[in-house]
């Protein structure tokens, strides 16, 4: 039978999208609405202070389209503070207008097939790559994926150097994106409802679009990818944030 590849684990992931109940903040007086955006923004900026400790990240994003208009993203070294964070954030005025609209729970994910004989428990590079700094490029897309477990396509059949071959090709196609795009990959078997996933960062939205359309024609990705919905955005500071919530 295939072998499972070995996995490096690093910082956990809360992608936790809302909806702004408008006709509610609407109806909310103006000094409740500051008092709902100062909480926040104090509340932000504990976490902004976590990330310059290295202890966490966070990145705040508006989503266009329906499923949500915001997203907010933290990364801990435990699932308990992300649990903790997503408790003390729901306790908040601001989430009194906040609905729930998706979230998805993971943790940063590397897999072995591309270690070549580095230790990614000392590697420096792969140890910045578990426990990112988001990064603060204007525009964000995310996606959840399982790769296909069907009568002729079951990745989970298929042996390990095959499946390192098939990374490999797929890692090419995402070299040629080096400083357009960037990724990080988030595995969630076991936590979520998709095995991984994918947050893209970009400074232009149309590189999501022309990376993503090339990788289909990954093999990978045409014979064994399935994925969910997707949700982009662009990265807003708290400023940007009282600008979105001015009525
Ligand atoms: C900038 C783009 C980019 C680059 C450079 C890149 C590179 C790499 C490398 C080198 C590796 C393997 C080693 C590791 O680091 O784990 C991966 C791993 C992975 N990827 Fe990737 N990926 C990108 C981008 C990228 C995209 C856009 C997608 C979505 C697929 C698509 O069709 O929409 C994706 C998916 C994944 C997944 C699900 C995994 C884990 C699979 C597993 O079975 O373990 N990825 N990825």
């Amino acid at each position: 039978m295939p072998e499972a590849v070995e996995t490096f684990d690093g910082w956990y992931c809360l992608h936790d999208f809302r909806q702004i109940d408008w006709t509610a903040w609407k109806l909310a007086s103006q000094e409740e609405r500051n008092q709902a955006l100062n909480e926040f923004n104090a509340l932000l900026s504990s976490w902004e202070d976590i990330e310059a400790n290295r202890n966490g990240s966070v990145g705040l994003y508006q989503i266009i389209g329906q499923k949500a208009d915001l997203l907010i993203m933290n990364l801990r070294p435990t699932m308990d503070e992300l649990t903790d964070l997503e408790t003390e954030f729901n306790k908040t005025k601001l989430a009194e207008f906040l609905i729930p609209a998706y979230s998805y729970v993971s943790v940063v994910e590397l897999s072995a097939y591309m270690a070549k004989g580095k230790d990614p428990n000392t590697d420096p590079e792969f140890q910045a790559r578990l426990k990112p700094v988001l990064p603060k490029w204007d525009h964000i897309c995310f996606y959840p994926m399982d790769r296909k477990k069907d009568a002729v396509n079951n990745w989970y059949m298929e042996e390990k150097d095959e499946r390192g071959r098939l990374m490999y090709e797929h890692g090419m196609t995402g070299r040629k994106y080096a400083g357009k795009v960037r990724q990080i990959i988030t595995g969630s078997i076991g936590f979520d409802d998709w095995e991984w996933g994918v947050t893209l960062y970009a400074h232009e939205m149309l590189q999501f679009k022309k990376l993503i359309y090339e990788m289909r024609f990954d093999e990978v990705s045409a014979r064994f990818a399935e994925f969910g919905e997707f949700y982009v955005g662009h990265r807003k500071t708290k400023e940007d944030l009282e600008k979105i919530m001015a009525v």
